[in-house]
């Protein structure tokens, strides 16, 4: 055998055992303490595909129902080439989401929320974090919905309906969408001109999280593309106008007014890219997310007459106890007596899930229920897994809002936690429950309606519409 062989199969040889080795210690990572169960599937890829295969609206993903028969709640992967530990344990959901920014910060894939750019208040931390959020909640508490956001949200959205209503028939992801635009654009940046209020509006409902939902690699990508540049639009737009409001010194009755005095009250600790940030976030999550709830809780009510029935009683009695009928929905009305049609929404958010995971990597090694998660490792959190287990809720795929007869309703739990909870809580829950009530109030006190084609909804693992949500939409006969 010639020395160029020789040398050559040293090479492979060395090649083969440095991949072997490589990847003994991807399979079997090391840790101080003992990993929960699981493997860790190919290396980068690992088991991404299985997770994200499309799966029907109404079952638990196939791919985490077999590891978790398998391996138990709690188990670790690869998912998206990251180290993970995925847990569908309420307890330790509760746990993880209880020790953020301690053992826990928030870590979302990039494609994900980068989006939104780095100074977004998804990614801020610490004091940072509960400042934005203060500031973020003068609007969005429930003193801000009630004082600035109520009456312009009722009457648009009633202008809306009538105006889709005329056609016939319209997509309701669509028409909130964009009758969600129409009153919160003011309320964060007053006084544009038309056509710069309208190119805003336009980049605003451009964002979407979708892009993530689809299987098609080209879809995805188009999708993400758009998102991206959307966002660049509007922070370039934000940005300007911000700088000239500095100048200016002129004061408006809007977010961005409180937000720039914010900024000169914290003495630097906000700064104006994250103000931006926190309007384009705001802006573009509050139409994605609600308008896709609005939907599906429309979806659900077309298909259950009995609850339809329930709910309309409901807001019949609302509009016969009103001394002027031309008036719109008020706080006092929302707050007490809309019980049923928040039994409805919970219900409608249980089994939608728009939320599916969340995601958290751990800051130092952390023990729970016998286990250690290392530092540096992902905790992909999945309430949906315990909002379908038939121990807490019977007949989980069922769609029946008296199973929350008598339940608090408002506030999350370990067994629902449709908007996170803890530091993390979602900022717009109340916003996004107002508006589908005030958008569900009207439909059915002034229109009958159906579906208007056979609508699918898939699990990508996030609810995925598609074709949208058409209803086939009349005036009732008074
Ligand atoms: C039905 C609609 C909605 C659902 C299901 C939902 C769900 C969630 C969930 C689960 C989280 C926690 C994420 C985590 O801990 O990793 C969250 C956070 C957040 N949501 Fe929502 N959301 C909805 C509507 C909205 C709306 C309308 C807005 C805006 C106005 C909004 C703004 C936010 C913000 C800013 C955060 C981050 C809070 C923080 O980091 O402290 N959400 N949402």
């Amino acid at each position: 055998m010639s020395l160029f062989w020789i040398i050559g199969l040293w090479v492979i040889a060395l090649v083969v055992l440095r991949i072997g080795h490589w990847w003994y210690r991807w399979s079997n990572p090391k840790t101080n303490g003992k990993l929960p169960p699981g493997s860790m599937g190919l290396p980068i890829i690992g088991e991404t595909f299985d997770f994200f295969k499309p799966h029907g609206f109404y079952e638990i993903n196939p791919y985490l129902k077999k590891k978790m028969l398998r391996y138990g709640p709690l188990f670790r992967k690869n998912i998206l080439g990251v180290k993970t530990i995925v847990s569908t344990d309420k307890d330790v959901n509760m746990e993880i989401l209880r020790q953020e920014n301690k053992s826990f910060i928030l870590s979302y894939p990039d494609g994900l929320a980068k989006p939104l750019g780095k100074d977004s208040l998804f990614f801020k931390i610490g004091n940072i974090h509960k400042h934005m959020k203060q500031l973020t909640l003068r609007l969005l508490s429930s003193e801000g919905l009630k004082r600035k956001i109520l009456k312009d949200m009722d009457r648009v959205t009633r202008e809306h309906l009538r105006s889709n209503a005329s056609k016939g028939r319209f997509d309701v992801k669509e028409a909130v969408s964009s009758l969600i635009i129409a009153h919160l654009t003011p309320k964060m940046i007053s006084n544009l001109k038309p056509e710069t209020q309208e190119k805003h509006m336009g980049n605003f409902k451009a964002f979407s999280f979708d892009w993530f939902l689809t299987s098609y690699i080209i879809s995805a990508g188009r999708g993400l593309y758009n998102t991206i540049w959307a966002c660049k639009e509007v922070i370039q737009g934000i940005r300007d106008i911000y700088a000239r409001r500095r100048t200016s010194n002129e004061k408006y009755d809007d977010f961005l007014n409180t937000a720039i005095e914010e900024l000169e009250k914290t003495g630097g600790l906000v700064n104006e890219a994250a103000i931006v940030a926190l309007i384009l976030t705001l802006s573009c999550i509050t139409q994605d997310t609600t308008s896709k709830a609005t939907c599906l809780a429309v979806k659900f009510l077309s298909e259950n007459p009995k609850v339809l029935a329930e709910l309309k009683k409901e807001h019949e009695a609302i509009l016969e106890s009103r001394d002027d009928k031309e008036n719109g929905v008020t706080w006092e009305e929302y707050r007490h007596k809309m019980t049923f049609t928040n039994m409805v929404i919970n219900e409608s958010l249980r089994i939608t899930n728009l939320a599916p995971m969340m995601f958290r990597k751990a800051v130092k090694d952390v023990e729970i229920k016998g286990y250690t998660i290392p530092s540096g490792w992902i905790v992909m959190i999945i309430p949906s897994v315990v909002h379908f287990d038939p121990e807490i809720y019977e007949n989980p795929f069922e769609f029946n809002p008296w199973r929350w007869e008598g339940k608090e309703l408002r506030s999350g739990s370990k067994t629902f936690m449709v908007f996170g909870t803890g530091v993390r809580q979602c900022a717009g829950a109340e916003f996004a429950r107002l508006q589908i009530s005030i958008f569900l109030h009207h439909l059915v006190t002034t229109y009958n309606f159906s579906l208007s084609q056979d609508c699918e909804v898939v699990r990508v693992p996030g609810a995925h519409l598609p074709k949208g949500i058409s209803i086939n939409i009349s005036k009732c006969a008074k």
